[in-house]
């Protein structure tokens, strides 16, 4: 394109930029409780996806990476009230469907295991309790590809390879597997379809490091062609492997939004709550993270971090919105060498 055919929009960034996969924004749920009290599981959340790339969603339990997932398939019970919108895009498409108002049998024909595929937190709630893992892995690839007989065989060994299951383990039933069996069964059900947008939560449960590094490298093949994931973890470890960005919640909020170069190696996490959960790990500091999470259906007024943070001051008596990839009123700076690597490299000397 010559410059005299340049737009304020194509200076604005390449297409991919202009259309992610996924749009989220000002995302909340509430669960409305018995008596009138709400928790407030997820609160005004914006993220954008795009193509071929891996957002690691991280955070303490009970922040509502879970419930943000629920919220994007449609899967929240009826006492969860939601707002913003989660907009899906295919390639080239401008407009998308939001995931939040889609009606539900959109949502169940269309978009479930097709646009967006889902390793469930808990794969053994979600496999069928009296039916073989050959039978409805077979089933999820004859459905979503079409396959029929000798294909269809081969297919099914292809999908159960692809998250690491072991063949001779096909034909048991759910209850015979392992917990780590059970999630590479989920994970191969997950990967069937190939959907644009691939949600993980948590899918490396139960597993030793070595099947962690393959499963996520198996995800992680998903982005390719242009897929997207977003894997939900604990593991800090498996998301720094994976992830291209990382997104840190803190009851029920983005605290932190960064490359993840940038927050695993220098600068480092801008958020003290995210620093503070670098920090936590063993082969850094080590050092947990005082008190607890609070209760989201009890929030804080102000920022819900600053009763633990040693950086609180009057000022985090607002809660900060996120500006420039950290929602903090007071973050940290590498250049005050209060950044993980200065921290670690005094440490250690
Ligand atoms: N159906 C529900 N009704 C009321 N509250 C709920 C419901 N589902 C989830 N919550 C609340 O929403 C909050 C967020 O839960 P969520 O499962 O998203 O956490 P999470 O970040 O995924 O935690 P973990 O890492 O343990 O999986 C929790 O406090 C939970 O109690
Ligand atoms: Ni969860």
């Amino acid at each position: 394109m010559s410059a005299d055919t340049l737009t304020p929009e194509t200076v604005a960034g390449p297409p991919a930029a202009a259309h992610p996969l996924l749009s989220v924004r000002e995302l909340t749920v509430r669960f409305r409780m018995r008596g009138g009290r709400e928790v407030a599981a997820v609160t005004d959340v914006g993220l954008d996806l795009a193509p071929g790339e891996c957002l690691a969603l991280v955070g303490e339990s009970g922040c509502g990476k879970s419930v943000l997932a629920s919220a994007l398939l449609g899967l929240l019970p009826g006492n969860a009230h939601v707002s913003g919108s989660a907009v899906l895009r295919g390639p080239g498409e401008a407009d998308g469907l939001d995931l939040l108002t889609a009606d539900e049998a959109t949502l169940a024909r269309t978009v479930r295991g097709r646009r967006v595929g889902l390793v469930p937190q808990s794969p053994a709630a979600h496999l069928t309790p009296v039916r073989t893992v050959r039978s409805q892995l077979a089933e999820t690839v004859r459905e979503l590809t079409g396959a029929r007989g000798e294909e269809l065989r081969a297919a099914t060994l292809t999908a159960a390879g692809r998250a690491a299951f072991p063949a001779d383990h096909l034909d048991r039933y759910p209850h015979q597997l392992s917990g780590g069996l059970a999630q590479r069964a989920a994970t191969a059900l997950a990967l069937v379809g190939d959907a644009p947008l691939l949600l993980a939560d948590e899918p490396t449960t139960g597993l030793d490091r070595d099947l962690v590094d393959r499963t996520v490298d198996e995800l992680r093949a998903h982005t390719d062609e242009g897929r997207g994931l977003l894997i939900i973890t604990h593991d800090l470890a498996a998301a720094e492997r994976v992830a291209d960005r990382v997104a840190v919640m803190y009851a029920g909020r983005i605290v932190e939004l960064a490359p993840a170069p940038d927050f695993f190696g220098t600068p480092g996490p801008r958020h003290p709550y995210a620093r503070g959960l670098l920090e936590a790990l063993p082969e850094r500091s080590f050092t947990p993270i005082p008190g607890m999470p609070p209760e989201l259906g009890d929030l804080p007024a102000g920022c819900a971090f600053a009763p633990r943070c040693d950086r609180a001051a009057d000022v985090c008596a607002t809660v900060p919105q996120l500006t420039g990839g950290v929602a903090c009123h007071r973050p940290l700076t590498a250049a005050a060498g209060e950044g993980p690597a200065a921290r670690r490299e005094g440490s250690r000397v």
